[in-house]
C-alpha cells in the first residue's frame, strides 16, 4: 500500500510507519495505539494518520469545516466527548471522528456509535479502565549466556535484526563452534549444513531459530509480559466488570503472570527456589556445619579422660599442637559422630536431594582435625553442580512459560484494544445520555420529500445546546427547521447566536456520525459548513474588502453548503450592510444553499432584496418586571419585534401619551 497516498502522510512519516510490522493494515485499522508504535509518531499524530486513512477509504477529500468558527464548534464537540473518556487512548481515538461529507463514512461511524450508545456506562467499568493503557514494547534485553552462530553473511544480517537480544557469531567450522561453546552456555547454530554436528557443550543446530523467537529468546516474551503486567491485569478487570467476552483466556493469563517476576524471571517454582537458595547459602552452610561438628567434638573431649602414652606426648610436643593422630585413635567414634552431624546439618540447611547429598558428604570427613576442616574443592564441585541444575531448571521454566505466553501474545493485543475501544464507546454512550441525544437522520441533499423534513436544510426538534453558558438542565429546548436562505431576526439576547451554535453543533455531530442533543433531527449531508461569528465592530476598508471577497467566493458553487452568519451588518454602516446581506442571500438562494443570517436589520434587508426573503423570528412574549420573556424557538415566517420596539410598545400602553403612540407607529 502506498502510504504517501494517504492525506497528511509525507515521506518522513511514511518511513516511520514502515517500521511497523504491517504498516498498511495498521494504518487502515484506525487503531491509534498501534499506529503510535511507529517511532516518533505520538498519539495525536496517529489520530491524524488514522483520519487520513479513513478519508482515503471513503474517497472523502471534502473539507466540511470551512471556517474558523465551524472548526471551533467541532473542537467543542470533540471536547465534550473527550471529557467523558478515562484513557488517553480513547481521547485521541475520538479525534478520528470528523464531520464527513461522505455517506459511506457517516454510515460507518453511525454503526459504531449506535452500538456504543447501547452500552451501559457503569461506574465500575469506568474505575476499572483507569489502569488500561496501550501495550508497550520494553527495551531490548541483552542475553549474554546464549549466542547464534552462522557461516553465512546474509543469515548473519537477518539474525542481527531479528534477534537483537543475542550476539550473532561467524563460524567456519566445527572447531569455531566448539570454541563458542566454551564461552557461551548455549550455542544455536543457524545453518542446516552443520546438522549432526558433534561438539561438546550445549549446542543446537536450529535453522528455524529466527522464525521461532519464543524458543530462541524466551526472554523477549517474558520481558514484554512483565512490562505490561499492570495494563493486562487492568484490561482483564475491565472485561470482567463490563461482562465482555475476552479475546484471551483470563485464567491462563493470570496464571502465567503469577509465574513471572517483574524482571522477567520465573517465580513460584519451589525447586528453582530451593536450588537458588542452596547456591546462595552454600558458604554460610559450610561454616554452620563446621561449628556444629566442632561443638560436638569439644563437648566429647571435655567429657573424656584421655590417657596419653609417653611416646605420643613426645610426638605431640615435637609436632607442635597437632592432635590428629590422637583424635584418630582415641576419639575416632566421637569424630565420626561429629562429622555425621555436620553432614546432616549441611544437607538439611541446603535442603539437598539425596544425589546432591552424596556430593556434599565429601565436603566433610577428610583427615581428622580439630577444629573440623572442610574440603574446599568438594564445595566448589557442589557449587558447580547446584548452579548448573539451577540454570537448567530456570531455562526450562522460562521456555515453558514463554511457550504459554506465546499463545497469549496476539490475544492480549486484542484484549487491551477491546478494553480501550470500550472506553471510546462508553464516552459516546455517556455523551448521549448526559445530553439526551438522539441519532439524527443524515439525508441525501436531493432526497424527495417535504422541503423542511427531508432533502434540503435541517430540522431540529427540542434541540438543547450543551455549548450554552447556562447549565444543560436550564437550556430551553428549541425547534428550528430551515431550507433555503433565511434571515433570523429577534430581540436582543433572545438566543439568536445560541441558535446558530446549536444548528452548527447538530450538523457537525450528525456528520461525524454522532448522536445529537435533540429529540429528533434531520440534516442534509452538507458538503461544507461555513459559520461566521459576529464581527467585533466595523471593519476598515481593507478588512471590509477582504470579507466581501470571502463572501464572493462563498456564493460561488454554494450548492450543498450550510452558511451560518451572525450579524454581518456590524462590519459596516447599516444602510450598506442591508444591501450587501440582501445580495449575498439572493445569490445563496439561487444556488440552493442553506443559510441562516442572524440580523437586526431583517426589515431593511427584506426591503433591499429582489426576492422574497424568508424571515424567522425569536420573539419576546413581552416584558415582565423589566425582563424580556423569550420564546426561544424561532417562529417561521415571522419578523420578530426588536427590543426597542417592545419597550416603546410597553411605554405606549403604560403612559397613553401621543409621543409613544407616534413613536410606535414608526416601527
Ligand atoms: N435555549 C436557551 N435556553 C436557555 N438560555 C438561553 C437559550 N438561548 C439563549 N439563552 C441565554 O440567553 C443568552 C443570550 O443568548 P444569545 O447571545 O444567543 O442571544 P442573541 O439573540 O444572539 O443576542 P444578541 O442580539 O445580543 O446578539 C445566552 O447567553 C444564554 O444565557
Amino acid at each position: 500500500m502506498e502510504l504517501e497516498a494517504i492525506p497528511g502522510i509525507g515521506a518522513k512519516t511514511a518511513a516511520a510507519l514502515r517500521e511497523l510490522d504491517d504498516p498498511g493494515t495498521t494504518v487502515e485499522s484506525g487503531d491509534v495505539a498501534a499506529i503510535a508504535r511507529a517511532p516518533g509518531v505520538n498519539e495525536a499524530r496517529a489520530a491524524r494518520i488514522a483520519r487520513g486513512a479513513i478519508r482515503r477509504r471513503h474517497g472523502d477529500d471534502g473539507r466540511v469545516l470551512a471556517t474558523d468558527r465551524a472548526r471551533e464548534v467541532y473542537r467543542s464537540a470533540i471536547d465534550l466527548l473527550r471529557e467523558r473518556t478515562v484513557t488517553d487512548y480513547a481521547a485521541k481515538r475520538l479525534e478520528t471522528f470528523y464531520p464527513s461529507a461522505s455517506a459511506s463514512r457517516i454510515d460507518e461511524a453511525q454503526s459504531f456509535v449506535e452500538a456504543a450508545t447501547e452500552r451501559d456506562p457503569d461506574p465500575a467499568v469506568r474505575d476499572a479502565l483507569t489502569g488500561v493503557e496501550p501495550l508497550t514494547d520494553p527495551p531490548t534485553v541483552r542475553v549474554r549466556d546464549r549466542c547464534l552462530a552462522t557461516a553465512d553473511a546474509e543469515t548473519l544480517a537477518r539474525a542481527e535484526s531479528a534477534v537483537p537480544e543475542l550476539s550473532v557469531e561467524t563460524v567456519e567450522d566445527a572447531r569455531d563452534i566448539s570454541e563458542l561453546a566454551r564461552s557461551y552456555a548455549t550455542v544455536i547454530v543457524l545453518d542446516e549444513a552443520f546438522a549432526g554436528l558433534d561438539v561438546e557443550g550445549d549446542v543446537h543446530v536450529r535453522p528455524d531459530a529466527l522464525e521461532t523467537p519464543a524458543e530462541t529468546v524466551p526472554e523477549r516474551l517474558l520481558a514484554f509480559f512483565a512490562a505490561n503486567r499492570e495494563r493486562l491485569e487492568a484490561a482483564a478487570a475491565v472485561h470482567e466488570a463490563a461482562d465482555l467476552s475476552p479475546a484471551a483466556d483470563l485464567g491462563s493469563l493470570r496464571d502465567a503472570l503469577a509465574r513471572l517476576d517483574d524482571d522477567g524471571t520465573v517465580v513460584g517454582d519451589a525447586e528453582l527456589e530451593r536450588l537458588t537458595a542452596a547456591v546462595d547459602d552454600l558458604d554460610a552452610a559450610v561454616s554452620t556445619a563446621e561449628s556444629v561438628a566442632d561443638d560436638r567434638l569439644r563437648e566429647a573431649i571435655r567429657e573424656r579422660d584421655v590417657t596419653i602414652e609417653g611416646t605420643d606426648f613426645l610426638s605431640l610436643v615435637e609436632q607442635g599442637a597437632r592432635v590428629d593422630s590422637l583424635l584418630d585413635r582415641e576419639l575416632a567414634d566421637e569424630y565420626d559422630e561429629a562429622i555425621a552431624r555436620a553432614r546432616e546439618q549441611f544437607a538439611d540447611a541446603l535442603r539437598l536431594e539425596p544425589e546432591e547429598a552424596e556430593l556434599a558428604e565429601r565436603v566433610f570427613g577428610g583427615d581428622p582435625s580439630f577444629p573440623v576442616e572442610h574440603d574446599e574443592s568438594a564445595v566448589s564441585r557442589l557449587r558447580t553442580e547446584l548452579s548448573a541444575a539451577r540454570d537448567r531448571r530456570a531455562a526450562r521454566l522460562k521456555a515453558e512459560l514463554a511457550s504459554d505466553l506465546g499463545e497469549l501474545r496476539e490475544p492480549v493485543e486484542e484484549l487491551v484494544r477491546d478494553a480501550l475501544e470500550l472506553d471510546v464507546e462508553l464516552a459516546i454512550a455517556r455523551f448521549a445520555r448526559d445530553f439526551d441525544c438522539v441519532m439524527p437522520d443524515v439525508v441525501e441533499p436531493d432526497a424527495e420529500g417535504e422541503p423542511e423534513t427531508a432533502g434540503k436544510g435541517f430540522r431540529i426538534e427540542d434541540g438543547r445546546s450543551p455549548l450554552l453558558d447556562v447549565a444543560f438542565e436550564d437550556a430551553e429546548p428549541i425547534d428550528y427547521a430551515v431550507s433555503g436562505a433565511t434571515l433570523l431576526s429577534g430581540v436582543n439576547s433572545g438566543g439568536k447566536t445560541s441558535t446558530l451554535d446549536l444548528v452548527a453543533l447538530v450538523v457537525v455531530l450528525a456528520q461525524m456520525g454522532m448522536p445529537v442533543p435533540a429529540a429528533s433531527a434531520t440534516v442534509e449531508r452538507f458538503e461544507e459548513v461555513h459559520y461566521y461569528a459576529k464581527s467585533q465592530g466595523t471593519l476598515d476598508a481593507g478588512a471590509f474588502e477582504a470579507t466581501l471577497r470571502d463572501f464572493g467566493d462563498l456564493v460561488e458553487g454554494a450548492d450543498g453548503r450550510l452558511v451560518l452568519v451572525d450579524e454581518l451588518e456590524s462590519i459596516t454602516e447599516p444602510g450598506a450592510s442591508a444591501k450587501i446581506i440582501a445580495g449575498i442571500l439572493e445569490a445563496l438562494d439561487e444556488q440552493d444553499a442553506t443559510a441562516v443570517f442572524v440580523s437586526h436589520l431583517a426589515r431593511e434587508i427584506r426591503d433591499a432584496a429582489d426576492f422574497d426573503v424568508a424571515v424567522d423570528g425569536i420573539e419576546a412574549a413581552g416584558l415582565v418586571d423589566g425582563e424580556l420573556r423569550v420564546n426561544r424557538s424561532p417562529r417561521k415566517g415571522h419578523l420578530a419585534r426588536s427590543t426597542p420596539e417592545l419597550i416603546v410598545e410597553k411605554l405606549a400602553g403604560d403612559r397613553d401619551t401621543e409621543f409613544y403612540e407616534s413613536l410606535l407607529e414608526k416601527f
